[in-house]
């Protein structure tokens, strides 16, 4: 398996706090691989670092063997980086159709050159974002809601549209910051298929943060786990499961509460 993404020794410090310390790990092109951890471990600061929202303070981070440690977000999207946030960034008047178009728009949007002297090229592009979206409409089966405006949805449906509008990037490698979060357990199962599904059948690498332990040993190929900023254990969900600093840190936390 060829690395995706290879991480070393990642620093990231906001005043006297270190959100992340000299963190290392690799996610294999095609996996699923997921960040957990307590509250405050750094696993929301790591997805920034790698969609480049956040600039490490030290480090390396190699995606496909290119250094993009201080690559802007635009260009990261450039090469194959989505991500779906955390709390819902949609425009609620709009439909789940143009939320998913502009997504498109504001990321890969050919400038107004292209547009203004190159007709053709700009229609091409526009064909192209139609077809982008569409394909994300149905693979999220979001076929009845197209026309609907997002703020008329439940939290649940707006969580997908959410991470639809990653997905409508055609990304190589999609961030997925707890999509899960809020949603009833039959909204948890659909995102978990449809999780599977862009890993089987769009072959992409998929990062996960969820708080579900469940999902997340059912799910993913290789785990990171953060504490306090530092990596504290890497590996398969058996691994981690069996890792006596991580139940110590976290698993067994949970099993308390
Ligand atoms: N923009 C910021 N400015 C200052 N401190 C920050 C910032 N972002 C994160 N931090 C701090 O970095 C640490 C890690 O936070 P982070 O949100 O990455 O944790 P997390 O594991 O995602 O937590 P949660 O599960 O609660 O979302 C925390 O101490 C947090 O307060």
């Amino acid at each position: 398996m060829n690395n995706m993404l290879t991480i070393e020794n990642l620093s990231l410090q906001f005043g006297g706090v270190k959100a992340l310390n000299d963190v290392s790990f690799h996610i294999e092109e095609g996996e699923i691989f997921s960040l957990i951890g307590p509250n405050g471990a750094g696993k929301t600061s790591m997805l920034n670092c790698i969609s480049g929202l956040y600039q490490p303070t030290k480090g390396s981070m190699k995606f496909q063997n290119q250094e993009i440690l201080t690559m802007k977000p635009y260009n990261r999207t450039g090469l194959g980086i989505a991500r779906a946030f955390q709390n819902i960034a949609l425009f609620a008047h709009m439909s789940v159709l143009d939320n998913l178009k502009l997504g498109r728009h504001i990321h890969m949007k050919s400038g107004l050159f292209a547009g203004g002297l190159y007709w053709g090229a700009a229609q091409k592009e526009e064909v192209e974002h139609r077809h982008a979206v569409e394909e994300v409409i149905e693979f999220l089966e979001m076929q009845d809601i197209r026309n609907v405006p997002v703020g008329t949805l439940s939290y649940g449906l707006q969580k997908r549209v959410e991470v639809g509008r990653a997905l409508a990037l055609n990304p190589k490698m999609i961030l997925l910051d707890e999509p899960m979060a809020g949603m009833n357990s039959s909204e948890k199962e659909d995102m978990a298929r449809y999780i599977i599904d862009m890993h089987e059948t769009k072959g992409m690498t998929v990062v996960l943060i969820e708080h579900d332990m469940g999902v997340i040993m059912d799910l993913s190929d290789h785990i990171a786990v953060l504490d306090f900023g530092k990596l504290i254990g890497f590996g398969t969900p058996e691994e981690i499961q069996n890792n006596p600093e991580v139940i110590k840190a976290y698993l067994g936390e949970e099993e308390a509460g």
